[in-house]
């Protein structure tokens, strides 16, 4: 586990749509070099704090300081979201795929580095001049997508039009494109929904990957994930954050989380009968016919 500073710091934060409240007062810490995990029952607030953290909203209330290993602290509640990725280094996937489709799967990765290439080109002028500084650039996309391509194995499929992959190697194509942005912060929306065991056993793997691998810039990427997958989160997270109608309810590592009352309570409900899902209470060390007041 590192001992740094946390590459982000998450105080105090509250998100209101009128007069529902989906994250309050929320505090908790990511550091780099870890995977933190967000989790929660149905509409407990994980996708509404993934979007403060992404700048998609700008929360009610709150602090959310990111320290890039360059040493410089990004304030991210006052930024718009394409400074929070440019800037800060935070890339992010989305519950619903959204690769470009119609684009080959290589593609899809050098259009990731945009900004970088552009930065090459001077706009745009040196890529139609073919300056040399655009050229490299360019050379070094290319080897940057080809190493997250061998990284999620999908080296093979570099050619096929991204829409036509089956749908797991859909998710791991767009866990390798934000991979080519070079982020400090990878915020991963429910990565493993709708993949088999083996797939999930897979994306395990390449976030275990991304997590300890040592990156070029020599700074190691912190992973922020929700998950509704219980056997992924428990198994490969060095730190769980657990969310009930908004409110943070139990932080540590797996196996506190796991034992945690108040999570048990959360997930099995104040008041219903139903029995939890067989492999949440598996994972929660629960039997698995548990039933609310049981
Ligand atoms: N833009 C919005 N406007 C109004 N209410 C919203 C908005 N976004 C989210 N909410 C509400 O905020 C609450 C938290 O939603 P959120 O999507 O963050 O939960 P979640 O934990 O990600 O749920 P799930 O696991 O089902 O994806 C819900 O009650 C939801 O309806």
């Amino acid at each position: 586990m590192s001992t740094d500073k946390p590459l982000l710091t998450v105080e105090h934060l509250t998100m209101r749509f009128g007069g529902l409240v989906a994250n309050n007062d929320v505090s908790f810490e990511a550091r780099a070099g870890e995977i933190t995990a967000l989790i929660g029952p149905n509409g407990a607030g994980k996708t509404t704090l993934f979007n403060c953290v992404t700048g998609f909203y700008t929360p009610t209330v709150g602090r959310l300081t990111l320290r890039h290993p360059t040493g410089k602290e990004f304030l991210l509640e006052r930024m718009p979201g394409y400074r929070i990725a440019q800037l800060a280094g935070v890339a992010r996937t989305f519950q619903n795929i959204r690769l470009f489709s119609g684009m080959s799967v290589l593609e899809n990765l050098i259009v990731a580095q945009h900004n970088k290439l552009m930065r090459a080109s001077t706009f745009a002028i040196g890529g139609l001049l073919g300056f040399p500084s655009y050229r490299k650039a360019e050379h070094e996309a290319v080897e940057l997508a080809k190493y997250w391509l061998e990284r999620v194995r999908l080296t093979e499929f570099a050619d096929w039009e991204a829409g036509n992959l089956p749908y797991g190697a859909q998710r791991r194509l767009e866990i390798a494109r934000a991979m080519c942005t070079e982020p400090v912060l990878l915020c991963l929306d429910e990565p493993a929904a709708g993949l088999n065991p083996r797939e999930s056993a897979e994306l395990a793997e390449i976030l275990t990957f991304i997590r300890d691998v040592q990156t070029p810039q020599g700074h190691r990427t912190g992973v922020l994930l929700i998950e509704h997958d219980m056997s992924v989160v428990m198994r490969i997270s060095d730190h769980v954050v657990v969310l009930d109608y908004g409110r943070k309810i139990s932080d540590g590592d797996p196996e506190h989380v796991k034992n945690d009352p108040a999570v048990i309570r959360a997930y099995l409900g104040e008041d219903e009968d139903e029995a939890l899902p067989p492999e949440v209470a598996a994972d929660l060390h629960m039997p698995q016919n548990a039933q609310k007041g049981a």
